[in-house]
C-alpha cells in the first residue's frame, strides 16, 4: 500500500513584482496609471511534488532557486501567486527559529509561549520541558530575559523548543548549520531519531554530503522551476553538472592553459576556494594554483566516497631550491588533521627547481574519508642553505564535502570486503 500523501505542492508560483522606483509602486497602488509599472520575478514557477509520510526528502539547487519560498509556503509564513499546497499532519519549522520569541520573557517563559502558539498544554509542555533544557544546554540562563542571550544561546534554545514538540513533519532550512560543531552533531543526532520513528522530513542544503545521507529522495530546483526529482547521487550529480553548466567553461582537466588562482578564477568551474585562508611563508616558492578534481575531470569541492580524485597544485620557484617537497593535508572541521601526503614520501621527485620554474604536481587517490566536511591545506617546503624552511603555506584553502550514502566507524573508511557464510546447525 502506498503511504499517504503529507504534503501536496500544486502548480506553486510565487511571483514578486519589482519596481524601478518606490514611487511607481505607489502610482500604481493609487490607481494612477494604467501602464505595468513593474517586471515579474518568479521565485518559484509551477512546482509540483509530493512528499509522503516517513520519507526523508531533500531540496537543493542553486542560491536563489526557491528553495527557502517553498518551505515559507508550505509552513504558511508566505502566501502564493498561484497554485496551492496541501498539508496533512503537525508541522514543526526550523525555519526563522526563535520568531515567535518574546524578547522581554525569561529563556523559560518563552518556551510555554511557544508551546502554548502551537497548541500544547501547561501539562503536555511541563512534561517535555526537561528535554527541551536538556537540549538546549544553556544552564541558569533559561531564567535570564531572552534578550541577555548570545546569538548561540538563542538559536540552541529556539532549536530546542522547535524540534522537542513532537512534530509529524519536520521542515529544516539550514538550521542546521548553526551553532557549534557539537550542537550540530546533537541536531543530526535528533534528526536520525527522527527518522527512525518514521517521521517525515523536508530539509533544505547546501551541504551535499547531509542530503546524500539523510535524504531518501531529493528535489532538484533551478531558477524557480522544478528540474527534476531522483535519488540523492542522481540529483547531487545532476546539480554539480548545473553548477559548472552556470559558469560554462572547460573543465577539461588535461588542459595545458591553466590559471591561476589568485589572478583569475576562470577554469574552475564551481570550484570554491576560501577567501580567508591563511598563508604563510617565505614565498621564495609560491603556491600559485591548486585545484580538486573528480572521477569526471571537474573541478569540484564535491567527492564522493569511494570514487578515484586528483589535489593538483603548481608552484612557481622565486629562486633556486633544492628539493623542493610540496604537500597536502586534510582536516576535519575540528580542527584535527586527518591524513595528508607529500612529495617526499611519495618518491616523486621534482626534477627542475631553479629560479622562474613551474612545477605542476597531481596527487590521485581514492576517496577513503568518511561523508562530510573537510578542509585542504596546501604546502611547498625544503631547504635553503641547509634549513628546513616554509615556503608557502595555504591553511585551510578551500573545502571539501565528501559525499557518502554509508558511512562507517571513525575517520576513513578501510573498504572492506565482506562475505559471510552461515551454517545452519542440524
Ligand atoms: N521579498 C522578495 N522580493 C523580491 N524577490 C524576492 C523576495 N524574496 C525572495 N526573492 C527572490 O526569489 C528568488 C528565490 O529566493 P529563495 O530565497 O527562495 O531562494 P533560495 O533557493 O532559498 O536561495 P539561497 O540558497 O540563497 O537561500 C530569488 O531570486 C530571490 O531574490
Amino acid at each position: 500500500m502506498e503511504n499517504k500523501k503529507v504534503i501536496q505542492v500544486k502548480d506553486l508560483t510565487k511571483m514578486y513584482k519589482l519596481y524601478d522606483k518606490p514611487s511607481d509602486r505607489l502610482k500604481e497602488a493609487l490607481g494612477l496609471t494604467r501602464k505595468k509599472l513593474y517586471k515579474e520575478h518568479y521565485a518559484l514557477h509551477d512546482v509540483n511534488f509530493d512528499i509522503y509520510e516517513g520519507e526523508c526528502v531533500g531540496i537543493i539547487g542553486t542560491n536563489g532557486s526557491g528553495k527557502s519560498t517553498i518551505l515559507k509556503i508550505i509552513t504558511g509564513v508566505l502566501t502564493p501567486t498561484a497554485g496551492e499546497v496541501k498539508v496533512d499532519g503537525r508541522i514543526s519549522a526550523l525555519l526563522e527559529l526563535g520568531a515567535g520569541f518574546n524578547m522581554e520573557y525569561s529563556g523559560l517563559e518563552n518556551v510555554y509561549l511557544n508551546g502554548t502558539m502551537i497548541g500544547f498544554s501547561k501539562e503536555e509542555i511541563d512534561a517535555r520541558l526537561n528535554d527541551i533544557l536538556e537540549f538546549a544546554d544553556i544552564g541558569d540562563f533559561i531564567h535570564q530575559p531572552v534578550k541577555t542571550y548570545s546569538s548561540g544561546m538563542f538559536v540552541r534554545l529556539a532549536f530546542a523548543v522547535a524540534i522537542n514538540i513532537d512534530p509529524e513533519i519536520l521542515v529544516v532550512d539550514e538550521a542546521l548549520s548553526v551553532g557549534d560543531v557539537f550542537f550540530q552533531a546533537k541536531c543530526y543526532h535528533k534528526f536520525e531519531e527522527f527518522k527512525k520513528q518514521g517521521k517525515t522530513i523536508l530539509f533544505v542544503s547546501h551541504d551535499l554530503g547531509s542530503v546524500s545521507k539523510y535524504c531518501d529522495r531529493v528535489i532538484l530546483l533551478n531558477k524557480g522551476v522544478k528540474m527534476d526529482e531522483g535519488s540523492p547521487k542522481q540529483m547531487v550529480d545532476l546539480y554539480k553538472q548545473l553548477l559548472v553548466g552556470q559558469n560554462p567553461v572547460k573543465q577539461n582537466e588535461s588542459d595545458s592553459t591553466e590559471q591561476i588562482v589568485a589572478e583569475d578564477s576562470e577554469g574552475l568551474g564551481d570550484f570554491q576556494v576560501n577567501p580567508n585562508m591563511l598563508e604563510y611563508g617565505s614565498r621564495i616558492a609560491e603556491i600559485t594554483d591548486f585545484r580538486v578534481i573528480d572521477d569526471k575531470g571537474r573541478c569540484s569541492n564535491t567527492v564522493e566516497k569511494g570514487s578515484c580524485f586528483k589535489i593538483r597544485m603548481k608552484v612557481r620557484f622565486n629562486e633556486e631550491i633544492q628539493e623542493p617537497i610540496m604537500a597536502y593535508t586534510f582536516k576535519n572541521i575540528q580542527g584535527t588533521e586527518i591524513t595528508g601526503t607529500n612529495t617526499m614520501y611519495e618518491n616523486a621527485k621534482i626534477e627542475h627547481s631553479g629560479k622562474g620554474d613551474i612545477c605542476t604536481v597531481t596527487f590521485t587517490q581514492n576517496m577513503n574519508l568518511q561523508g562530510g566536511e573537510y578542509l585542504l591545506s596546501f604546502g611547498c617546503t625544503g631547504y635553503k642553505n641547509g634549513d628546513f624552511t616554509v615556503f608557502h603555506r595555504l591553511y585551510d584553502a578551500c573545502n571539501i564535502t565528501v559525499i557518502s550514502s554509508k558511512n562507517t566507524v571513525g575517520f576513513y573508511d578501510m573498504d572492506s570486503k565482506v562475505e559471510v557464510r552461515c551454517e545452519e546447525q542440524v
